[in-house]
C-alpha cells in the first residue's frame, strides 16, 4: 500500500501497520477501523484533568456506544452519562452498574423516568415541567436538576447547549420554583450539572460557565455532586497545523476554582466532567472506497461509498474531517486539485468534502476520513436502504477484531410485518 496523501502529524498510528486497503478488502467498505490504544490513552487523559481528588469522568456515551468500546471505557474506570432508556440499557450490558449510570434526560416522558427510576439510575431533569412530573412519580427521590449558566459554546449553533437559544437547561431565575417543587415532593437534590456545548478548543466559555454554576450550588447546602458537562474538543483540522485544546491549562484553571469555592462551600463535593468526543473521535479512521470520479460543469467530483448515511457531520454541521489517500500502486501523478467528495446517496447534498485540495484520486483509491469515532457510526442510517458499515477494533496486542458486524439486507426487513 502507498500513502499517497496525508500532512497530518500525530503521534498515533491508528492502524498498527496494517495495511487500509487489505483491511477494506478483507471486512469490506465502507469500514469504521478503531484503535484501542488510543481510545484508553483519551480515557486516561481524561481521568487526570484535574488534581481535586473528589472527581471523576463520565463518559458521554452518545458519541459512540458501541458495547465493546464502553467496556473498555468501564474497565478504564470512567463512569457514564445516558441520554435515553436505550443507553442506560446498552451501557448496564457493556457492564457499567447503576450507581455509575447518570440519565440527563430531556423531554422524556413518565414511562421513561419510571425505566431510570426502577433501575436505580440517577436521574437530571431539565424544566420545571418535568421536575413537576419526576416529583408526582418518585416522591422522596434523588433527583438532580440540569441548570442553564447563559454560556454557550461549541463548533456549530445546532450543538451549542446553553446560553439564550437552546432548549437545554432551567434559568437560574426559576431557583425559586426548583425549591419549592423540591419541598412539595420532599425530593432529595444530590446534584446539579450543566452542559454547555460541544466542541471547544479554548477554555473561556467553559471556565465562565462554571463560575454561574457554581453560584447556583450555593443556594443548596446538601448537593453530594457538581457535573460541568462535555464540549472538550479535538483538533479535525490536523492538516492544517490546528492547535490541540490545552486540557493542561484548563485543568489548572478548574482546579483553582473547584479548590477556592469548596473551601467557600465549607465541604468536600464530588465534581464530574461528562467528555463525550474527546473520547473516541481521534481513535478511529472511517475507510471508504473511491468508485467514480467525473467532472460536472467545471467541478471535479469523487463518487464513493461514502455517503452521508455513513458520516453524517459534513452534511448536517458542514463539519470538516481530514482525508487521506491510500493506493496498490504508485500511480505517478503529482497532479493536485480541488476535488469535491461525494456518497452514493440521491441527494445533490451528500457531500463529505467540498472543493478540497488533494492529490488527483482515481478509482479504486480508498480513502481515510480521519477523527471518525465521535458522531459518526451511532448517527449513521440505512437511509436508500444502504448497509451501515462493520466497526474494527485494532486491539492493543495488535490483533484485530469486528467489534460490530456489517449490516445484511435481511436486517432491512428484520422489523416489518408482513
Ligand atoms: C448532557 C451532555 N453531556 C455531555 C455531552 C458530550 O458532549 P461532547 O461530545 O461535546 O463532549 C453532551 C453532548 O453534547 C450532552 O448533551
Ligand atoms: N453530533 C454533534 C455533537 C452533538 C453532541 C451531543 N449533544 C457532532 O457531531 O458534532
Amino acid at each position: 500500500m502507498i500513502k499517497i496523501y496525508s500532512d497530518v502529524t500525530t503521534d498515533y498510528n491508528i492502524f498498527e501497520g496494517k495495511d487500509p486497503i487489505e483491511l477494506v478488502e478483507k471486512y469490506g467498505s465502507p469500514l469504521y477501523v478503531y484503535n484501542e490504544r488510543i481510545f484508553r490513552d483519551k480515557c486516561r487523559e481524561m481521568k487526570s484533568l484535574l488534581k481535586y481528588p473528589n472527581f471523576s469522568v463520565s463518559y458521554s456515551a452518545k458519541a459512540n456506544s458501541n458495547l465493546t468500546l464502553l467496556s473498555i471505557a468501564q474497565e478504564e474506570g470512567l463512569n457514564v452519562d445516558a441520554m435515553s432508556p436505550g443507553e442506560i440499557y446498552v451501557q448496564q450490558k457493556a457492564g457499567f452498574k447503576p450507581e455509575q449510570i447518570f440519565y440527563i434526560s430531556n423531554n422524556v416522558s413518565a414511562e421513561e423516568m419510571k425505566y431510570a427510576i426502577d433501575n436505580d439510575v440517577l436521574i437530571s431533569i431539565d424544566s420545571i415541567s418535568q421536575l413537576e412530573l419526576f416529583g408526582s412519580i418518585n416522591r422522596g427521590g434523588r433527583v438532580a436538576v440540569r441548570f442553564n449558566p447563559g454560556h454557550g459554546a461549541g463548533h456549530n449553533a445546532k450543538v451549542v447547549t446553553a446560553g439564550k437559544n437552546t432548549k437545554f437547561g432551567v434559568e437560574a431565575k426559576y431557583l425559586p420554583q426548583v425549591k419549592e417543587i423540591i419541598k412539595k415532593y420532599d425530593l432529595n437534590l444530590v446534584g446539579i450539572n450543566q452542559h454547555i456545548g460541544s466542541l471547544f478548543l479554548e477554555g473561556t466559555a467553559y471556565i465562565e460557565s462554571l463560575k454561574s454554576l457554581l453560584s447556583i450550588a450555593e443556594n443548596f447546602k446538601d448537593l453530594e455532586f457538581i457535573d460541568m458537562g462535555g464540549g472538550f474538543g479535538i483538533p479535525y483540522h490536523k492538516q492544517e497545523g490546528q492547535e490541540r485544546l490545552d486540557l493542561k491549562k484548563l485543568g489548572k484553571e478548574i482546579d483553582t476554582i473547584i479548590f477556592e469555592w469548596v473551601k467557600k462551600y465549607g465541604r468536600e463535593i464530588h465534581f464530574k466532567i461528562e467528555p463525550g468526543r474527546y473520547i473516541p473521535a481521534e481513535c478511529s479512521v472511517l475507510l471508504g472506497t473511491v468508485h467514480a470520479v467525473k467532472e460536472n460543469y467545471g467541478r471535479k467530483y469523487a463518487g464513493t461509498d461514502l455517503g452521508f448515511n455513513v458520516l453524517i457531520r459534513p452534511v448536517m454541521y458542514d463539519s470538516h474531517h481530514d482525508v487521506e489517500i491510500y493506493r496498490k500502486v504508485d500511480l505517478k501523478s503529482d497532479i493536485k486539485e480541488n476535488v469535491t467528495i461525494v456518497g452514493n446517496i440521491c441527494e445533490t447534498g451528500d457531500i463529505l468534502a467540498y472543493e478540497r485540495l488533494l492529490p488527483q484520486i482515481f478509482e479504486g483509491d480508498v480513502l481515510g476520513i480521519l477523527d471518525a469515532g465521535a458522531y459518526g457510526y451511532v448517527m449513521s442510517s440505512n437511509y436508500n436502504n444502504r448497509l451501515r458499515p462493520a466497526e474494527l477494533l485494532i486491539k492493543e496486542d495488535g490483533t484485530e477484531k469486528i467489534i460490530r458486524r456489517r449490516d445484511t439486507l435481511e436486517d432491512l426487513i428484520r422489523n416489518y410485518e408482513l
